[in-house]
């Protein structure tokens, strides 16, 4: 697939005939996820050179975005997190459907986000929102990312009968709490949260506002001379790409090694897990492990997996 978006992106680019480029997921659900963590834990698990080649198709494909003549637009049509929030970073403008979440695996998983994440967000958010986002790996909402500059619009999904509703799981009628804290797009809790969710099971979820979105936004770039468009891009891109061409390598090189400890270890704990154990590992066991200097091993991965003690 990542070889099939490579391609696609280099033939837009060159195509005379394509204004702009819209990278997209299949149905309401997820825009993408990421990488197959069940393949992540099972084939490249312990087989770091292997992963390196995956993470050279990884990193071509944000480079292929990045290097586009024409504008790319992430249609964020549902949950956009892992490698899918790295590809719809490297994107120079994402519309989502409010009921989409964003989320940023990495140090859950065993990972660090180096398909893109951390070079991007820093320039796009501002070091401080960066650091919250990627290191605290709490799921963001469409409204939350739109407030902190992530995306550039948002818009309704959810249709009630047969009106548009805003996502009734997050705050979306204020900006801040009596106590002047931001809360626009914060999950709601309590009984809020409660009638949100009958809300939601009460209605359907309708792409319409989403697609006359990013169609207008596509035609705007039509009435445009095509040269200074592309060079208006290859100019405002450049924080992102200075950024992801100074680590890019480093980081292929770091994730594929970490494939035989860390993430080894987070990737089989998702690919073993249930949602009755969840599908992390026991943080404490690790923790207590490392402070008795134990080293990595099969027997300490199997001792952290999900359900192992009781
Ligand atoms: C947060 C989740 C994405 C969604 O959680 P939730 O809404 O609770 O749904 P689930 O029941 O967990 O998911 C539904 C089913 O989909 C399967 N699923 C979802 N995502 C993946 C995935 N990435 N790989 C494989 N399978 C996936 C899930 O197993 C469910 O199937 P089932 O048969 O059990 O019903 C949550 O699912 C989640 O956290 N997923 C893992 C996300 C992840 O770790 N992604 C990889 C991150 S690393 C990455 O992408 C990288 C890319 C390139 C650069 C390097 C890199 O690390």
């Amino acid at each position: 697939m990542l070889k099939a978006i490579q391609s696609a992106i280099k033939e837009a680019s060159e195509a005379r005939d394509v204004v702009a480029v819209v990278l997209t997921g299949a149905g309401a659900k997820a825009f993408c996820t990421g990488g197959n963590a069940v393949e992540f834990s099972t084939y490249y698990g312990g087989n770091s050179q292997e992963f390196r080649r995956f993470m050279r198709l990884f990193g071509d494909t944000v480079s292929a975005i990045l290097a586009c003549d024409k504008p790319v637009i992430c249609r964020v049509n549902g949950l956009r997190s892992g490698g899918g929030q790295e590809l719809g970073l490297a994107c120079d403008i994402s519309v989502a459907q409010d009921l989409a979440m964003f989320g940023q695996g990495g140090p859950k998983h065993g990972a660090a986000m180096l398909g893109g994440a951390t070079d991007f967000l820093p320039v796009m958010v501002g070091a401080e929102q960066a650091l919250a986002l990627g290191s605290l790996c709490e799921p963001v909402s469409a409204h939350k990312a739109r407030r902190i500059g992530m995306i550039s619009a948002v818009v309704p999904a959810l249709k009630v009968d047969g009106r548009f509703v805003p996502n009734p799981l997050v705050i979306t009628d204020r900006l801040v709490d009596e106590f002047g804290e931001m809360v626009l797009g914060e999950p709601k809790t309590g009984e809020e949260l409660a009638k949100g969710k009958e809300l939601l099971a009460a209605g359907e979820v309708d792409l319409s506002l989403l697609d006359a979105k990013v169609d207008a936004i596509c035609a705007k770039f039509v009435p445009m001379f095509p040269e200074s468009l592309s060079k208006t891009l290859e100019e405002l891109r450049k924080p992102k790409l200075d950024a992801w061409n100074r680590s890019k390598e480093s980081g292929r090189a770091w994730m594929a090694l970490n494939m035989a400890t860390e993430a080894k270890a987070g990737f089989g704990a998702f690919a073993v897990g249930t949602k009755e154990t969840g599908r992390e590992i026991d943080f404490i066991a690790l923790r207590k492990a490392q402070a008795a200097a134990t080293p990595w091993s099969e027997e300490l991965i199997a001792d952290l997996m999900p359900g192992r003690r009781e």
